[in-house]
């Protein structure tokens, strides 16, 4: 029987107010058995973009990275966002490792090809070292990515977080029972954005359609939910959408995805 991993993902709006990435932090570090963090940061980045100068644009959920965006999420993602959650970590006992996907050579990415936009420096993953990933949780570590990918040839890359977490997932169900939990500032996929209780409590590959139609998921949450039927129909073995309450063992308010 393969083991058991949690991999989860924590996006931005999370993150931007210290009181719940702190609360997070330590039900992150609770849970049990081995584990992996993936963080966004989108919002972080816009903002120091702005005290710069430099101006964000977002085209389907993904930033157009030119080379001072580059720079910016470099900084940002790779540097205070990832040292800080590794930090309160560390707080916390449990012995994380801050991480992009140079660090180690996990994850090789390829620049998106250039179809009606051109996304500069933006990443599509190539491929996944479990092996590496591996030898760090038998070290007993918890590895925690950022969302930077590269080319191995010294060229880094912008991949959306959520991408860089089904990918990850994907890659360790080799070896593991993944599940792969996507938490944000909501208590799951609203069946009413304004109405934080509708919260839907299982999608399949119907239902999605029929959501898709009534245009009921929009924004992040359309690339959100491409990535959590690609991670499935490529294995990972649980897919759930929640906010940071869904690691409390005792949580059934969350949205599960199945195929
Ligand atoms: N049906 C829905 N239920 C919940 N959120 C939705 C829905 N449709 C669109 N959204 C939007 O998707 C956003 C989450 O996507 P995103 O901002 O990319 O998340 P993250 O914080 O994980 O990066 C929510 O903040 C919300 O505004
Ligand atoms: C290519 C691309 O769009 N990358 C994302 C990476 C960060 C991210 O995904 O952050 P959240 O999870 O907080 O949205 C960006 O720069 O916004």
């Amino acid at each position: 029987m393969k083991k058991k991993l949690s991999l989860v993902k924590i996006g931005g709006n999370v993150m931007e107010s210290k009181n719940e990435l702190a609360k997070f932090l330590q039900l992150f570090s609770e849970l049990q058995g081995p584990k992996i963090l993936v963080h966004g940061g989108g919002k972080l980045a816009t903002e120091l973009g702005v005290k710069l100068g430099v101006e964000a644009q977002m085209v389907g959920g993904r930033r157009i990275t030119d080379a001072q965006n580059l720079e910016i999420i470099t900084m940002v993602y790779g540097g205070l966002a990832n040292k800080n959650i590794v930090a309160q970590l560390q707080a916390s006992h449990c012995n994380a490792i801050g991480l992009s996907g140079a660090d180690a050579n996990t994850i090789k990415a390829y620049k998106r090809p250039v179809r009606e936009i051109d996304f500069g420096f933006v990443g599509d993953v190539e491929s996944v070292n479990t092996k590496n990933i591996e030898r760090l949780l038998q070290g007993g570590f918890t590895p925690v990515f950022c969302a930077i990918t590269h080319d191995g040839n010294g060229q880094l890359f912008n991949t959306n977080a959520d991408t860089i977490a089904s990918e990850i997932a994907i890659g360790m169900s080799e070896m593991y029972e993944t599940t792969l939990y996507y938490c944000f500032e909501k208590k799951g996929v609203l069946l009413n954005i304004t109405d934080k209780d509708s919260v839907i409590k299982n999608i399949d590959s119907n239902s999605y359609q029929d959501l898709l139609h009534k245009k009921i998921i929009a924004d992040g949450m359309l690339p959100k939910l491409e990535n959590c039927f690609y991670a499935l129909q490529k294995n990972v073995n649980k897919v759930c959408i929640g906010d940071i309450s869904m690691l409390r063992p005792a949580s059934t308010v969350y949205t599960t995805i199945t195929l």
